[in-house]
Order: C-alpha cells, then sequence, then structure tokens
C-alpha cells in the first residue's frame, strides 16, 4: 500500500540555464503536501534559483516543473503559492498593519470582504508574533521583525504551499526557534512548506532533506521521490548529524568525480 502524501511540487529533469551556465542540472524530486522539506546546500549551489522555478519567477527553465498539480507559474497558483525572499519585501513607510491591510486588500479585494480581511491581518500578525508591533512603522523594525512582516504578507490568504529563502537568517536563537515552531504548526494545519538553509542544523527541523551540491541533488532525490528523512540520510550514510552526512556524501561524490574523470582522460 502506498501512503505516501500526495505531490506538492514534481520536478522532473529540471534543468535552468542563467547567463549561458547550466545552474541546476537535471533535477529530479517531489516535494510531499502537509510536509516541511528542507533544501540545504552550500551557498551558490542553486537553492534561490530553484525556489524561484517553483514559484514561477525564474527564466530559461526546461523540464517537467509541476506545483500543485499545475505548471509553476500558472496564474491559478497565484494566490496558492506564498513566496519570501531573502531579503524582506515590505514598504519602510508604512506601518506593519498598513502594510498586511495593502497585501490583504490586492489578495482579498472588495468592501464587502473588509471583515475578512481584517481576520486575516489579525491572524498573520499573532502567528509570526507582531501583534503589538502592529501600528510600528515597518522601518523602525529590526531586521528580524522586518523578515517575520514579510512572512506574515505570505501567510495572508493561507496558501497551501509556502516557498521560504532562508527565512531564519539573522535571527537569534529564540526567534530561530519560535519560527520553526511556526512552521511546524502550519504543517499541521496542512500546509507544505519549501524551505531552504544553509545552516544544517536546521536540517534535522525538516520532515524530509533535499541536498544540493553544484546544481545538482547529492540526496533526496530521484523521480517522484520525496526527499530524504534526517533519520534515513544519518543512517544511510553512517553519520551522527546531518551536516556530518552531507560531508560523507560531498566526498563521495568527488571521489566519483574523480574516479570518472580518470577513465575518460
Ligand atoms: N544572473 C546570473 N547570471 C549567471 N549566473 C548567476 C546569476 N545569478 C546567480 N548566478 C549563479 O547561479 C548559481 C546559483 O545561485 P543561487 O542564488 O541560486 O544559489 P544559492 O544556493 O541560493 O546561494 P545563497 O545561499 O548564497 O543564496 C550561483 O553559482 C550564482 O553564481
Amino acid at each position: 500500500m502506498n501512503i505516501s502524501p500526495p505531490d506538492a511540487v514534481r520536478a522532473d529533469d529540471l534543468t535552468v540555464l542563467r547567463g549561458s551556465r547550466a545552474v541546476l542540472r537535471g533535477l529530479s524530486f517531489a516535494v510531499p503536501r502537509g510536509r516541511i522539506t528542507g533544501l540545504l546546500g552550500p551557498s551558490g549551489c542553486g537553492k534561490s534559483t530553484l525556489l524561484r522555478a517553483v514559484v514561477g519567477s525564474q527564466a530559461k527553465v526546461t523540464g517537467t516543473l509541476e506545483v500543485l498539480g499545475r505548471p509553476a507559474g500558472h496564474p491559478a497558483l497565484r494566490a496558492r503559492v506564498g513566496y519570501v525572499t531573502q531579503a524582506p519585501s515590505v514598504y519602510d513607510d508604512l506601518t506593519v498593519r498598513q502594510n498586511l491591510d495593502y497585501f490583504a486588500a490586492i489578495l482579498d479585494p472588495g468592501r464587502s470582504a473588509a471583515p475578512r480581511r481584517r481576520e486575516d491581518v489579525a491572524r498573520v500578525l499573532a502567528d509570526v508574533d507582531l501583534t503589538d508591533r502592529a501600528d510600528a512603522l515597518a522601518g523602525h523594525l529590526s531586521g528580524g521583525q522586518r523578515s517575520r512582516v514579510s512572512l506574515a504578507v505570505a501567510l495572508l490568504g493561507s496558501p497551501e504551499l509556502l516557498v521560504l529563502d532562508e527565512p531564519t537568517v539573522g535571527l537569534d536563537p529564540v526567534l530561530r526557534r519560535d519560527l520553526w515552531a511556526l512552521f511546524h504548526a502550519l504543517a499541521d494545519r496542512g500546509a507544505t512548506l519549501l524551505v531552504s538553509s544553509h545552516v544544517m542544523d536546521e536540517a534535522e527541523r525538516c520532515h524530509r532533506l533535499l541536498l544540493l551540491r553544484d546544481g545538482a541533488i547529492l540526496a533526496g532525490g530521484g523521480p517522484r521521490a520525496q526527499g530524504e528523512t534526517p533519520a534515513a540520510l544519518r543512517e544511510r550514510t553512517g553519520a551522527d548529524t546531518v551536516e556530518a552526512a552531507f560531508l560523507h556524501l560531498v566526498d563521495e561524490a568527488a571521489a566519483a568525480d574523480r574516479a570518472q574523470r580518470g577513465t575518460t582522460r
């Protein structure tokens, strides 16, 4: 019996060019619904590029990339997918609440929707723990608070898929813990989260992992493979931590590259 959750994202032979360089090469993987999938790998390996492809804002994408049953970037996905970039996208000259009211009005326009918008804004403020800062100017907030406003914007409308690019960068340990607790609460409510990070200890907080190195998947990939659990990854590599498992796989891949070059020389 197949008890795997259905796929929220499915990629087959996904390749992305930036300039003339293939920064993602032939990726196949799936992201299960209702789970937190961590996309991990070193700086420059292609995490942001992959997330941009999933939300449909990346050019020169070839192969198959399906999101919630539609091709990535399909207009019908706009309200169903929330995306938080690395740089917070908020208006500094508006208060936190004004920022949220503005985006809520775009998402759910019309006078009759006003009560629903007010509820939605109150909900996301509570989710990111900024209710008591609602009337502060966004420009007067700390970096971590501004990124939480960005996250709150993405939570408006309760998207089915949340794509978060390094959401915990620059946050102190308490905020990081609280944010991960929120991610788990969202997944428990049925949302799918795809979260990038280059901090390997965050991997342990994910249900599934995709490890990326130099534009290719090092672990968790394969046609319809829904990532790999942190425990399975540690067990398979005989490592104590996901970080050690990653390093083990990097060394193994480098040795395979060397052997390949040796045989083709
Ligand atoms: N406009 C561009 N033209 C060509 N190459 C680019 C361009 N933008 C980014 N790249 C390259 O694409 C690769 C992937 O970049 P990407 O931002 O996806 O990596 P990342 O894993 O998200 O890195 P980080 O963790 O530092 O944000 C990098 O090697 C980068 O140099």
